[in-house]
């Protein structure tokens, strides 16, 4: 049996890019930037008032000092003219500052009278103007690749970016397997049991940025899992769930390699996930998942994640770790590395008391995995420990 890390090395190893798309910039949320966007223009591009009130020479601003207003600059439609001395121009936020002015006095700091006005006695500091490029200039980037969030969509527009380049999205097509199946709402026979897995992986990787395809159920003989394997056809990633052990049912394997699955590795020294298979099927990578609920659920935060975010460009990393303080005492870890269901808060991390990975209860009440390393001593409360959030 391999390492969870020789796992995942060999598992990026099958992660190929996806390449690129050009998207509109109002469906580039949540997906990565494949290229740099690089601005075209300055922010603003032209200096600006920052406040409402009347654009003057900074060196005539003195309390009680008059001027007289000669125009007006609105945003959008800015005074044409010079501003001299005794001169302001009436002017508001995000406009244009007048030639000759460098600086904005705000309106509550005037009296006006007709065109004349006349300064306060405790005026402001200012000076109230955003100069020429004070946001970014042409020539500034937002680099790739990153996850595009609301922040960086709005200064792509600002930018004047109207389509980003991406990454395409990873195809994966997601095969539960299983006699005993039946959809969600399907009236189960009394040996069966509901196909909860593929809804669960599909919402995980959808958030990672996969689009994720629901084939049919592939029932527990040849015939079955060849077809739907073949509806699987152009899919980056081929995921099945369950038939991965040993059983006189558990088929994926066999059908895999008959369809000319090269192995990459078949087991993994980690509780739970032991069975996890993985391989190259033509141009897509295949992972054959355990069928148990959390084993399915663990292993797509330890693996696939991380796989997807490899096929976006965002680079071979595992799922993230930090250290948490262990709120109780652990016996001695035995020689798979565990990822126990556990609760994190403010007093610690303790793992929940089951830990059977049939038990998706246990695992939707937990917000963390908490991994313990292969043969890890017992461990007293007040350790630090590793630990994934969910
Ligand atoms: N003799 C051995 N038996 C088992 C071993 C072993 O090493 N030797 N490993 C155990 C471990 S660990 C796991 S994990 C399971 C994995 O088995 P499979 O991948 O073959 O999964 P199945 O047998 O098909 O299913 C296991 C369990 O999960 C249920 N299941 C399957 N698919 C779904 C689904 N899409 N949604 C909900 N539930 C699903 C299935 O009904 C079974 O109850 O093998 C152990 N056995
Ligand atoms: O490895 Mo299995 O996934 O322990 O239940």
């Amino acid at each position: 049996m391999i390492t969870v890390a020789e796992a995942l090395d060999a598992l990026f190893a099958l992660a190929r890019p996806t390449g690129t798309e050009t998207v509109p910039l109002a469906q580039a949320a949540g997906r990565v930037l494949a290229e740099p966007v690089i601005a075209s223009r300055n922010q603003p591009p032209f200096a600006a008032s920052a406040m409402d009130g009347y654009a003057l020479k900074g060196v005539e601003a003195e309390p009680d000092a008059m001027f007289k207003v000669i125009g007006t600059s609105a945003a959008g439609a800015r005074f044409e003219g010079n501003v001299g001395p005794g001169q302001a121009v009436r002017i508001f936020t995000g406009a244009p500052v007048p030639v000759g002015a460098d600086r904005v006095i705000i309106q509550e700091d005037v009296s006006r009278d007709g065109n004349l006005i006349t300064l306060g006695r405790d005026l402001d500091r200012g000076p109230y103007v955003r100069p020429a490029g004070m946001d970014f200039a042409i020539g500034d980037r937002v680099e790739a690749p990153r996850v595009l969030g609301p922040r960086d969509l709005a200064l792509i527009a600002a930018m004047n970016a109207g389509d980003v380049t991406v990454a395409r999205r990873p195809d994966v097509a997601l095969i539960a397997t299983g006699d005993e199946l039946v959809m969600p709402g399907e009236e189960p026979g009394p040996d069966q049991i509901i196909a909860s897995n593929s809804f669960g992986l599909k919402a995980m990787l959808e958030a990672a940025g996969a689009q994720v395809r629901l084939l049919p159920i592939a029932r527990d003989n040849e015939d079955s899992l060849r077809t739907v394997f073949d509806l699987a056809d152009g899919a980056d990633l081929v995921v099945t769930i369950g038939g991965a052990s040993v059983g006189d049912h558990d088929l994926v394997g066999p059908v895999a390699a008959e369809l000319g699955m090269e192995q990459s590795f078949y087991k993994v020294a980690m509780r739970p996930g032991k069975p996890l298979m993985a391989g190259r099927l033509g141009p897509a990578a295949m992972v054959g998942l355990p069928g148990n609920p959390v084993s399915s659920l663990v292993c797509g935060h330890i693996f696939l994640v991380p796989m997807v975010r490899a096929m976006l460009g965002l680079g071979p990393a595992p799922a993230p770790r930090r250290r948490a303080v262990l709120g109780e005492d652990l016996p001695e870890n035995g020689p798979r590395e565990h990822y126990m269901r556990a609760v994190l808060d403010e007093s610690g991390v303790r793992p929940l008391p089951r830990q059977d990975s049939a038990l998706l209860t246990i695992l939707q009440r937990a917000n963390a995995l908490l991994v313990r390393p292969m043969g890890d001593p017992a461990r007293k409360a007040g350790d630090l420990v590793d630990i994934v959030e969910l």
